[in-house]
């Protein structure tokens, strides 16, 4: 199968920047040229697909480093399988897949488990993420070499902190003899105390329990110093309050190694926001208030927040449907994630040029890939239309998850064609 996309606006920072034609073949990019430049194909093989790119932007293919697919054990709210398409209907080209499945991915089978599901799939990549303690109990390290000759390229214990800062600084120092960063879901349970919103009036109001700020920060300041005690790479997930930023900024200026990532819920709604009782915007960490929705989006602009991610977490009909202390902490993602960061370019906050670093090309250094295109590599592309105008309809979602604040939301700006290893995997008009 051969690709062409013609006459199209290419942006991926620090490689190109202007109007190109590519070709993409055999999985690869092939050329990528002045507009045209590229040889005529044969018009009479099938074999080959012509895109006017006019009026469209390509970037690197967009990659979501926290991802939740429930498989293997939870199947009912997500497969590898739908997860991977409602990446790619998402202009998503790979996923990371977060190891809070049953069984937890804490060891090698498991791992391979996952990415040969994904090879099945036919859709999005998967770079699976494993367990830093044997079934997250916080309890025992795993064997996280024989994980990473399997697969893995990093480890997290997401959905539940490290609270023994031992077994962390344990974690950090076998990491780093691995070369593999450790990404941080930053809690205190204790503070956050079985809340189920941010501590705040509206949490007041509704007579819910709330969680403080400080339930996050204070594990980002730990985990900052246990940074810079063992010199290992430290990524904090889904960051959401300002006293995270604030730290994580400092940290950055004294050049300790940590970098961090939040979700386009963290940028675009608040607590006051929150329908009463409305389940759909409950998810961990809580959506913040103003000023944290403010420090976020500073925290976008200066580069103290390196990378959109979405914590794509779908959950069952009735897992939500009970009262809001009970519901599952968790919205999905994948398929509004590009609509809504491209919000932040309409507004002014970011330059398409940021937004594009933010969603493909730190999550690929953190990664440790190569995703530029230049001819050689593989063909995993995004083409966007930045005027295409759409309704948020969770009814409609490719994922299996529906639960979304953002349902009947307008948005500006989607995927109109993704391509994973010079595959076509979603294509709007189909
Ligand atoms: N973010 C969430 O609210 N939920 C995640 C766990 C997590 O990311 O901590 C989940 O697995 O459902
Ligand atoms: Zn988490
Ligand atoms: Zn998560």
């Amino acid at each position: 199968m051969q690709i062409q996309i013609k006459g199209v606006r290419v942006i991926d920072p620090g490689n190109i920047e202007g109007i190109r034609d590519i070709s993409i073949k055999d999985g690869l990019f092939e050329a990528v040229s002045e507009p045209g430049q590229l040889p005529e194909v044969a018009k009479a093989s099938e074999d080959v697909k012509v895109i006017d790119g006019q009026g469209l932007i390509a970037v690197p293919g967009l990659i979501d480093v926290h991802v939740h697919l429930r498989e293997p054990g939870q199947e009912y709210k997500e497969t590898i399988e739908t997860g991977l398409k409602a990446a790619a209907a998402g202009g998503i080209t790979a996923v990371c897949a977060m190891p809070n499945t049953n069984p937890v991915n804490d060891n090698a089978q498991v791992t391979s488990f996952i990415l040969s599901q994904a090879k099945k799939a036919n859709a999005s990549r998967v770079y699976p993420v494993g367990a830093i303690s044997r079934n997250l109990e916080g309890e025992r390290l795993n064997d996280i070499a024989d994980m990473k000759k399997a697969g893995i390229w990093a480890v997290t214990d997401d959905g539940m902190p490290v609270t023994d800062s031992q077994l962390m600084r344990r974690t950090l120092e076998y990491c780093k003899s691995l070369d593999i960063p450790v990404l941080v879901h930053a809690e205190d349970k204790r503070l956050a105390d079985g809340g189920s919103m941010n501590e705040g009036l509206p949490a007041t109001v509704m007579g819910i329990k709330g969680i403080p700020n400080a339930s996050e920060s204070v594990m980002v300041m730990r985990d900052i110093a246990l940074a810079e005690l063992t010199g290992a790479r430290v990524h904090f997930c889904h960051m959401s309050t300002a006293q995270s930023i604030e730290a994580i900024r400092a940290a950055k200026a004294k050049g300790v190694h940590v970098t961090c990532e939040t979700a386009p819920h963290y940028f675009t709604l608040t607590d006051a926001d929150i329908p009463p009782y409305d389940t759909n915007f409950k998810m961990n960490p809580p959506l913040r208030s103003e000023t944290d929705r403010g420090a976020i989006i500073a925290g976008l602009i200066d580069g103290t927040i390196d990378i959109i991610a979405t914590d794509h977490a779908p959950h069952a009909e009735d897992e939500k449907q009970v009262e809001f202390d009970q519901a599952a902490f968790g919205i999905v993602g994948l398929e509004t994630s590009l609509g809504l960061s491209l919000d932040l370019v309409a507004q002014g906050h970011l330059t398409l040029v940021q937004l594009v670093e933010k969603m493909a090309k730190a999550p690929a250094d953190l990664i440790g890939i190569n995703n530029d295109i230049v001819p050689g590599n593989p063909a995993d592309l995004t083409l966007i239309n930045m005027d295409t105008a759409w309704t948020v309809d969770p009814n409609i979602f490719v994922s299996k998850g529906r639960n979304t604040p953002f349902a009947g939301r307008r948005l500006t700006g989607a995927a109109v064609l993704t391509i994973v290893d010079g595959r076509i995997v979603y294509a709007m008009d189909d």
